[in-house]
C-alpha cells in the first residue's frame, strides 16, 4: 500500500494520519505536550516538544497501519498558524520558547503603533490588523529582549520561522529554511499583494530580512526529510496553515465558498478568488492557497470561544458530563424561555474586536436551569457565526456587485460540527445551507491532497473537488419573522456586553 503522511502540529498536540490513495484516512496518532503560562497573558511551548511530538506520532501512525516508510509517498506539513519561533542555525537550539498565536505580550506595543497611525498600512500591504496575534511582534519581542538575539540576528547567526518553517528545518537536517505563502501571510511582515517579505514593515518593526525563510506555493518541493529520521528520505511536498488547509480540504476553490470549522474556537474563511478585498467590517484579509504562482485571497473571521463554551457547561458549571449531552438537554428546554449567553469569556474577536468585555446571560428566570442554559450555549455559537458570515458576504458583496445578496456554500467541519441541533439552528440563523462532509478531519486532508497532488499521486483541483463527499446538508426551517426577532436579541445583548 503508498500512502500520504499528513503531519498536523496544533495547539495543543502533533498529530500524524495517513491516508490511502483513495483519500480516506488509515490510521492516526496524537501526542499532547504541555502549555507553559509564564505571566499573565502569555503562551508559551517548547519548540523541542512540538519537534519530538511530531517525530513520535509519525512513528507510531506507520506501526498502527502495520505499514513501513516504504509505503510513503510524500509528506504534508499543516500547523497552528502565527507561533513564532526563533533559532540559531548553528546549533539548531531556539534562542526562546515558541510564542504561541494567544500570547498577548505585544499588546501595549500595538497600541503605540496604531497611534501612530501605522495599521493603515499594516491592512492595506498585509489584509492583517496591528494585534499581538501576529508572528510579527512575536519576532520583535524576542529580538529585543532575548539577551544577545539582535546581535546574533543581525550576523546572521539566526533564523525566524512559523511552526512548519521551524520543522521543516529541522527535518531537512538544517538544508532547507522555507515556509508557505499562508503560514508567511501571518506573520504581518508579508505583503500579500506582492508575495514578498515587506522592507517597510520590516524596517518598522527592526527586523532585519536575513532571518527571514523562502516563501513557496503550498504544493511545492519544500525539502527531503533526512533519512536519519525515519531510514529514507521522504519529500515534503505540501506545507499549509491549518485553517487554510481545511479551506483546501473542504474544496473550496471556488470565490464565494467559505468554511467554518468549529473547534475550540471557530475560523471562517471565504474564498475570494484573486482578488485581494479590505475589509470594511475589521475582518483579516490573508492568502487562502497559492498554487503555481498562482494566489487565491480569503476573508477569514474568527470567534475565540465555540466548542469551548460546552467545555464550559462541562467543566465549568458541571451540567453536562460529556459535550454530546448538550444537544439533548437543548432540545428539552423550555420553548418560553429566551436566554442569550454571551461567552466573553477572553473577550469578542470578529466583527467587534472587544479584548475587555466579559460574558454575560441575559433573559434569566426563576424557571432558568441546566436546560435552558445548555441551549443558549449552543446557540451562541450559531449567533456569532451569522455575525461573522453577514459581515463577511457584505464585504464580498460591496466587492463583487453583480453576485448582490449571493449567498453561497457554507461547509462546516471540526469536532462541534457532529452537534445536529446546532448545526441545525445555525442553518435557520444564517438563512442558508450548511454542508457537512463525510471527512470531518479536513484539516489533515488539505495538507495531505496538496502534497499528494504535488507527488503526482492524487488527482487534480477538479478531481479532488469532485471527491467531497456530503454527509449530511442542513437547511433553514425557521421563518424569516422569527429569526429576525432571535437575532435582534441577540444584537441587543452583544450591544449590553461590549466594553
Ligand atoms: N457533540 C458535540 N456537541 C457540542 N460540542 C462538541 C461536541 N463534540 C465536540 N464538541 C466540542 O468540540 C470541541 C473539540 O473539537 P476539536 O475539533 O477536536 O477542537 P480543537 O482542534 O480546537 O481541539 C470541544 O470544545 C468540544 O466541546
Ligand atoms: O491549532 P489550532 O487548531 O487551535 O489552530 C490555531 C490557529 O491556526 C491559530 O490561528
Amino acid at each position: 500500500m503508498k500512502y500520504i503522511l499528513a503531519i498536523d502540529q496544533g495547539t495543543t498536540s502533533s498529530r500524524a494520519i495517513l491516508f490511502n490513495k483513495e483519500m480516506k484516512i488509515e490510521a492516526t496518532s496524537q501526542e499532547e505536550f504541555p502549555q507553559y503560562f509564564p505571566n499573565s497573558g502569555w503562551v508559551e511551548h517548547n519548540p523541542n516538544d512540538l519537534f519530538q511530538t511530531v517525530i513520535n506520532s509519525c512513528k507510531n501512525v506507520l506501526k498502527e497501519a502495520n505499514a513501513t516508510i516504504e509505503d510513503i509517498v510524500s509528506i504534508g506539513i499543516t500547523n497552528q498558524r502565527e507561533t513564532t519561533v526563533v533559532w540559531d542555525k548553528h546549533t539548531g537550539e531556539a534562542v526562546y520558547n515558541a510564542i504561541v498565536w494567544q500570547d498577548r505580550r505585544t499588546a501595549k506595543e500595538c497600541n503605540e503603533f496604531k497611534k501612530d497611525g501605522h495599521e493603515k498600512m499594516i491592512m492595506e500591504k498585509t489584509g492583517l490588523l496591528f494585534d499581538p496575534y501576529f508572528s510579527g511582534m512575536k519576532l520583535r519581542w524576542i529580538l529585543e529582549n532575548v539577551e544577545g538575539a539582535k546581535q546574533k540576528a543581525l550576523n546572521g547567526d539566526l533564523l525566524f520561522g512559523t511552526v512548519d518553517s521551524f520543522l521543516i528545518w529541522k527535518l531537512s537536517n538544517k538544508q532547507n529554511h522555507v515556509t508557505d505563502a499562508t503560514n508567511a501571510a501571518r506573520t504581518m511582515i508579508f505583503n500579500i499583494k506582492t508575495n514578498e517579505w515587506d522592507k517597510e514593515i520590516c524596517s518598522l518593526l527592526d527586523i532585519p530580512m536575513n532571518i527571514l525563510p523562502e516563501v513557496k506555493d503550498c504544493a511545492d518541493d519544500f525539502a527531503s526529510v533526512h533519512k536519519d529520521f525515519f531510514g529514507k528520505e521522504i519529500p515534503i511536498n505540501g506545507v499549509a496553515g491549518d485553517q487554510q488547509s481545511a479551506l483546501v480540504g473542504q474544496a473550496c476553490f471556488e470565490p464565494g465558498m467559505a468554511k467554518s470549522t468549529y473547534g475550540t474556537g471557530c475560523f471562517a474563511i471565504l474564498n475570494l478568488g484573486e482578488n485581494m478585498v479590505v475589509s470594511k467590517n475589521r475582518l483579516l484579509t490573508t492568502i487562502g492557497y497559492r498554487l503555481n504562482g498562482k494566489t487565491t485571497y480569503a476573508l477569514e473571521g474568527s470567534i475565540f470561544i465555540a466548542g469551548a463554551v460546552v467545555q464550559w457547561l462541562r467543566d465549568g458549571l458541571k451540567i453536562i458530563e460529556e459535550a454530546s449531552n448538550a444537544q439533548e438537554m437543548a432540545l428539552n428546554a423550555d420553548e418560553n424561555q429566551q436566554l442569550y449567553l454571551v461567552p466573553a469569556f477572553t473577550g469578542l474577536g470578529a466583527p467587534y474586536w472587544d479584548m475587555e468585555c466579559r460574558g454575560a446571560i441575559y433573559g434569566l428566570t426563576r424557571g432558568s436551569g441546566p436546560n435552558e442554559f445548555a441551549k443558549a450555549a449552543l446557540e451562541s455559537v450559531a449567533y456569532q457565526t451569522r455575525d461573522l458570515i453577514e459581515a463577511m458576504f457584505d464585504d464580498w458583496n460591496s466587492f463583487e456587485k453583480s453576485n448582490s445578496n449571493k449567498k453561497s456554500v457554507l461547509r462546516i467541519d471540526g469536532g462541534m460540527s457532529s452537534s445536529n441541533y446546532t448545526m441545525q439552528f445555525l442553518s435557520d440563523m444564517l438563512a442558508m445551507a450548511v454542508d457537512r462532509p463525510e471527512i470531518l478531519e479536513t484539516t489533515a486532508l488539505g495538507v495531505a491532497w496538496l502534497a499528494g497532488m504535488k507527488a503526482g499521486f492524487y488527482p487534480n483541483e477538479e478531481g479532488f473537488s469532485d471527491s467531497w463527499k456530503l454527509e449530511r446538508k442542513f437547511e433553514p426551517s425557521m421563518d424569516e419573522e422569527k429569526r429576525e426577532i432571535l437575532y435582534d436579541g441577540w444584537k441587543d445583548a452583544v450591544q449590553r456586553t461590549l466594553s
